[in-house]
């Protein structure tokens, strides 16, 4: 179950976790779009917010071991183990660990692997609960639980900052309760772009000028978004740039998931795009200038035209 579903609903301290978790689309392959919480580790009040709460929940549940998945559940087990008086049992890839070992094989988001834990870990029906970084499939911690009830202990419940959406309602794992903190961040970047593309092509960019400054009608705010994302783009590059990358594919996706793929690429391909092209013309209509008021000079060079000549290329200026 979601934390706002259960005591935590309007917590400013979700929202400060979710701020913190960034999103890097296709990391480490194409079309998954990474939460990193890294960036939540650099965050000291973002990353207190998930132990405290953590430690509220479980304080009092009489749990005795606290088992953390390799790699990303090393960094939030350990404290919520001390915190709550529990010792912290690594469930470690392939190989790392000594001893007997025990392992389970799983599927994950992008490939295949396996968990291993120490034999000696666990005693008969301790009180355990997992703690992982983010739950995708429920691969990993369906192994977990695996392991720890094969080693004779009591699966409480399992812990996860990040829930994927396509887990939302289905909280239990093989009949076990799920806690999950926050879902995955929201790239304001792919809100934005998609907020623009998917308008009507003829409200997209609507341009008039009333002044002679144009005023572009698309969803100024989500412009605005953009624009502070890519302020080395003048806006009309900008726009140029997302009818030239952005609206065929997203208008191209075959649903919801595919169109954020598609925006995170088209961004992709905006970061690259600079202002590049557009001086070049400027330098292009500054020459052809030049050359023109070069002849324009030459035509009148010598004859009574000279004043004329003048005026002719101040007009230019
Ligand atoms: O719900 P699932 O589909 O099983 O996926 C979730 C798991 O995937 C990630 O780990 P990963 O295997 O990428 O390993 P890492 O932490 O070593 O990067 C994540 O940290 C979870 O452990
Ligand atoms: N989208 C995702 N982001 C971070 N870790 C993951 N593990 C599996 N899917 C993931």
């Amino acid at each position: 179950m979601f934390a706002v579903e259960n005591g935590l609903q309007g917590d400013p301290r979700l929202q400060t976790i979710s701020d913190a978790i960034r999103v890097i689309p296709h990391f480490p392959k194409t079309g998954i779009m990474f939460q990193d919480i890294t960036t939540l580790l650099l965050d000291p009040v973002a990353f207190k917010h998930v132990v405290d709460i953590f430690v509220d929940r479980y304080k009092h549940m009489n749990i005795s071991l606290v088992a953390g998945v390799e790699a990303r559940g090393f960094i939030f087990g350990p404290p919520i183990a001390l915190a709550i008086g529990a010792k912290f049992v690594p469930l470690r890839k392939p190989g790392k660990l000594p001893g007997r070992v025990i392992s389970e094989e799983y599927e994950l988001e992008y490939g295949n692997d396996r968990l291993e834990m120490s034999m000696e870990a666990v005693k008969t029906h301790e009180r355990a609960l997992v703690i992982d970084d983010l739950v995708a499939t429920g691969g990993t911690l369906s192994a977990s639980i695996n392991l720890l009830e094969r080693a004779g202990a009591e699966v409480v419940e399992c812990a996860c900052v990040v829930g994927l959406p396509k887990f939302k309602g289905e909280c239990r794992l093989k009949g076990k309760p799920l806690y999950v903190l926050v879902e995955p961040s929201h790239d304001i970047r792919i809100e934005s772009l998609l907020h623009i593309l998917r308008r009507p092509a003829s409200k997209r960019f609507r341009c008039y000028s009333p002044s002679k400054s144009p005023i572009w009608s698309s969803p100024s705010s989500s412009l605005d978004q953009l624009r502070t994302v890519f302020p080395h783009l003048e806006l009309t590059v900008l726009v140029k740039a997302l009818e030239d990358h952005g609206i065929r594919e997203v208008t191209q996706s075959t649903g919801n998931d595919d169109a954020k793929v598609r925006a995170a690429t088209v961004l992709e391909a905006l970061a690259k795009v600079n202002n590049y092209g557009l001086n070049l013309r400027i330098q292009q209509v500054e020459q052809e200038t030049v050359c023109r008021k070069d002849s324009i000079r030459m035509s009148f060079k010598g004859g009574t035209g000279e004043e004329k000549a003048t005026n002719v290329i101040n007009k230019l200026r």
